[in-house]
C-alpha cells in the first residue's frame, strides 16, 4: 500500500542479510523502518509486536529462519531457529505453518544451499500472502457490493471491523480490510467503524492510520459501542480477521471479537471473517478447547501510551496501584455465529463442509 505516495510492503529484504520491517509499535505517531539482521532480532520483533497480525508473523518467521541460517546453517541451527521463533507467540497458527514449511524444505538440503533457498522461500511466502489477500479482497468486495445494492443510491455501506486485519497485519492488502480496499477501488461508497481494540489499540492506532492514509471514510469507536450501533441499524456488515480458524469454522481472533459476533447475531447483522488458507488449523475441531490463548503482560491493560499535546510519547497508568490485571489477547467465536468465511478461493460457510468445498485437497 502507499504511504505518502510511496508503495510499501510490511516486510522486505533490504540487502545482503538484512530484512526491513515497519515498526508497528511506533505507529500512528511515527513511521519508522527497522532493519533485522539476526534470529534474535527477528524473534524480538515478533514477540514485542513490532510486526504482528497472523500472516505477517508467518512471513517474519520465515525471514527469521533465513537470517538464522546465515549465522549457523547446521541441522542444529535450523532446529534452534524454528524452536526460538515458534515460542514467540502462541495463537496465530501462521507462525507454525511457516516454520514447518521452511523446515520441510531446508532440512534435506546440504548446509551450503540453505541460506539461498531459505531467502527465496521466505520471499515466496511473502509474495503468496499478497496474492491470497488480493483474492480475499475481490471475493469480499462482492459482499460489500451486495450490501450497497440494498441501500439508497450513494448511501455508504457501514462496515464494522475489530483489531487490525489490514495491510499492516499481512505483507500487503490485509484480510478483513482487503474487501474494503477493493470495494473502495471499485467506487462503492463505504464507511468503516473502527473498534479501538484495547488493550493494545490496534484499531485506534493501526487500522485508523491505514484507512486515513488511503482516504477511506472511517470513525474510531470505543470497544463497547458496536452493539449499540447494530441495534440502530448503523452497521451493514462486520468483517474481522483471524489468527487461527479450526477445520470446523470456529474463529479465534483478537479479544472482543466474540462479543461483536454475539451482538451481530442478535441484530441480524452479517458477520464475515477474512481467512487466508494458511490461517486454517486443519488439525483441530473445537476452537474454545483447543486453541492456545496468548496471555500478555498486564501492563498493556494497566497502562496507556500516547502522544502528549507537545509531541512527546508518554505512558500513563490507568488502574489503581496494586489492582491485579489480566490480559487475554484472543478469544474464540464459535462457527455458528459466523455468516461466512472469505477465503482466497471464495466465500464459504463456516463449517467443515464449507471449508472442504473450497479446499478439497484437505479431505
Ligand atoms: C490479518 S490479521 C488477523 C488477526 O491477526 C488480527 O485481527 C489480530 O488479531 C492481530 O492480533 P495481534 O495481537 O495484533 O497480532
Amino acid at each position: 500500500m502507499r504511504i505518502d505516495g510511496m508503495a510499501y510492503r510490511t516486510i522486505w529484504p533490504d540487502g545482503e542479510g538484512v530484512v526491513a520491517i515497519i515498526d508497528q509499535t511506533r505507529l500512528p505517531h511515527d513511521f519508522a523502518v527497522v532493519r533485522l539482521t539476526s534470529l534474535e532480532e527477528a524473534a524480538h520483533a515478533i514477540r514485542a509486536m513490532l510486526v504482528r497480525g497472523a500472516p505477517l508473523i508467518g512471513a517474519a518467521a520465515a525471514y527469521g529462519v533465513a537470517l538464522a541460517l546465515r549465522a549457523d546453517p547446521s541441522d542444529r541451527g535450523l532446529e534452534q531457529a524454528c524452536a526460538t521463533l515458534l515460542a514467540t507467540r502462541p495463537t496465530a497458527v501462521n507462525l507454525r505453518w511457516a516454520l514447518e514449511r521452511m523446515r520441510a524444505l531446508l532440512a534435506p538440503l546440504p548446509e551450503s544451499q540453505r541460506v539461498e533457498v531459505a531467502e527465496a522461500e521466505a520471499a515466496a511466502i511473502a509474495d503468496e500472502d499478497v496474492e491470497i489477500n488480493r483474492s480475499i479482497g475481490q471475493h469480499g468486495a462482492t459482499l460489500i457490493r451486495a450490501a450497497a445494492a440494498r441501500k439508497a443510491p450513494g448511501e455508504p455501506v457501514n462496515v464494522l471491523t475489530h483489531c487490525n486485519a489490514g495491510w499492516l497485519a499481512t505483507v500487503d492488502w490485509g484480510t478483513a480490510l482487503a474487501p474494503v480496499y477493493a470495494a473502495f477501488e471499485q467506487g462503492i461508497p463505504l464507511h468503516v467503524w473502527v473498534d479501538e481494540t484495547r488493550p493494545r489499540n490496534q484499531g485506534a492506532s493501526l487500522t485508523a492510520w491505514e484507512l486515513k492514509h488511503h482516504g477511506i471514510p472511517h470513525t474510531v469507536i470505543a470497544d463497547n459501542v458496536g452493539g449499540h450501533l447494530m441495534q440502530h441499524g448503523k452497521v451493514d456488515l462486520c468483517i474481522v480477521g483471524t489468527d487461527r480458524t479450526t477445520a470446523t469454522g470456529d474463529v479465534c481472533n483478537k479479544i472482543g471479537t466474540y462479543l461483536k459476533a454475539l451482538a451481530a447475531h442478535d441484530n441480524g447483522v452479517p458477520f464475515y471473517v477474512g481467512l487466508p488458507s494458511p490461517t486454517v488449523d486443519w488439525t483441530i475441531a473445537d476452537g474454545v478447547r483447543e486453541i492456545p490463548i496468548e496471555e500478555r503482560d498486564g501492563r498493556e491493560v494497566s497502562e496507556l501510551t500516547g502522544r502528549t499535546a507537545d509531541g512527546r510519547i508518554e505512558t500513563v497508568r490507568v488502574t489503581p496501584d496494586g489492582s491485579p490485571v489480566a490480559n487475554y489477547a484472543f478469544d474464540v467465536t464459535p462457527a455458528r455465529l459466523v455468516t461466512g468465511l472469505i477465503t482466497e478461493r471464495g466465500v464459504c460457510a463456516a463449517t467443515r463442509d464449507g471449508l472442504l468445498g473450497l479446499f478439497p485437497e484437505r479431505r
